[in-house]
């Protein structure tokens, strides 16, 4: 008898070992990261999903809580082909359900066939097959999560000073603590702002850039957020990260679509269209842009072709698909936080006096 299962919509139950116990449900995805699972599980990106890594040691430099991208563990549930002691017992203390010896390969597999799919897992004594699948029976699809925002953004806006150097108005859909960081290291001041703030307590704020962050589900369940680049398209900067990328697209009259299985890893090649050059990038989406409306298409990615870069340089807009602020890394594209806040300095020149 097995101590843990796992039920996928393709209707299979699958054995594997429990590390961490408890029921739940969500939909099963893969990255094929090697490092940077501390950064992964608590990527408020990852929030209703099951993160399988189809890298087979899972936990082999420990668990420090400075590596952390959110105060809590995002993924319902860990899979792995084995998982260290020490990643196990953070997920236990953290409620989080983890199971490992099981066949990754397959699972990767079957999600590359098949697509991101639903899934249930059962974890800890006396749990039975039975047990799985009546959590597969209650997952939702992700884009019945329409209050995915909510259940991540900030209750208030707190302030992250970085030596006053522009003010960023960040609306936090699920904002990961290095989009933060990449930003008070250049040195701007960072509002952290809910995804259901208003345009008035904006321009209250009077900020020098609009930025959305990443963030968890279906870009088309923000609509608040949709809004306000609406309202402050051509008056303010505007940058995007991920789930941020596709909600200016959207804005912009043009549209995101569901992946088969999405993009998550380390080692994703994207051209940038006008230097030609090719960087290496951290992913995580399960949405893309299929139709940048109004903005142009500046990067893309070498493997698919899917947009990666969108702007206008007119109205200073940019945006990445991708995770220019990413830990480990790579940090090829770092760049993007200059080039966001170098668009504050073309809108207000620093006038000597
Ligand atoms: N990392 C992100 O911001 C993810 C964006 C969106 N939830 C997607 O899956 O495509």
């Amino acid at each position: 008898m097995s101590d843990a299962y796992i039920a996928l919509a393709d209707g299979r139950v699958l054995e594997a070992r429990c590390r961490a116990p408890g029921r739940t449900r969500g939909e099963l995805v893969f990255t094929t990261a090697y490092t940077g699972y501390e950064e992964s599980l608590t990527d408020p990106s990852y929030e209703e999903q099951v993160l399988t890594f189809s890298y087979t040691l899972i936990g082999n430099y420990g668990v420090r809580a400075d590596r952390f991208e959110s105060s809590r563990v995002h993924p319902r549930a860990a899979v792995a082909r084995e998982f260290t002691d020490d990643v196990a017992t953070w997920l236990e203390s953290e409620g989080v359900p983890a199971i490992d010896h099981i066949e990754t390969r397959d699972l990767v597999t079957s999600i590359r066939e098949e697509g991101a799919m639903k899934c249930g897992i059962a974890a800890g004594e006396d749990v039975t097959p039975e047990d799985a699948k009546a959590e597969l029976e209650q997952c939702k699809e992700m884009s019945e999560h329409t209050e995915i925002g909510q259940q991540v953004t900030t209750p208030e806006t707190t302030v992250r000073r970085g030596g006053g150097e522009a003010d960023v108005a960040l609306i936090d859909c699920g904002a990961k603590g290095s989009i933060i960081s990449s930003l008070t290291d250049r040195g701007a001041d960072v509002h952290v702002l809910s995804c259901q703030t208003s345009a008035e307590d904006i321009r209250d704020l009077d900020p020098d850039v609009l930025f959305i962050s990443n963030g968890p589900g279906d870009p088309a369940n923000f609509q608040n957020t949709q809004s306000l680049v609406e309202e402050f398209a051509g008056e303010l900067p505007i940058a995007g990260i991920c789930l941020g990328q596709q909600i200016v697209a959207r804005a912009f009259g043009g549209d995101t679509e569901k992946m088969a299985f999405g993009h998550r890893g380390v080692n994703q090649p994207v051209i940038d269209l006008d230097s030609n050059q090719v960087v290496m990038t951290t992913q995580n989406h399960g949405y893309t842009v299929s139709d940048p409306g109004d903005l142009d298409v500046t990067q893309r990615n070498v493997n698919d072709d899917t947009a990666e870069g969108l702007a206008d340089e007119e109205l200073g807009i940019i945006t990445r698909q991708y995770h220019p602020e990413a830990n480990p890394g790579p940090h090829d594209s770092l760049g993007f936080f200059d080039d966001v806040l170098a668009m504050v300095d073309k809108q207000s020149p620093v006038t000597a006096d």
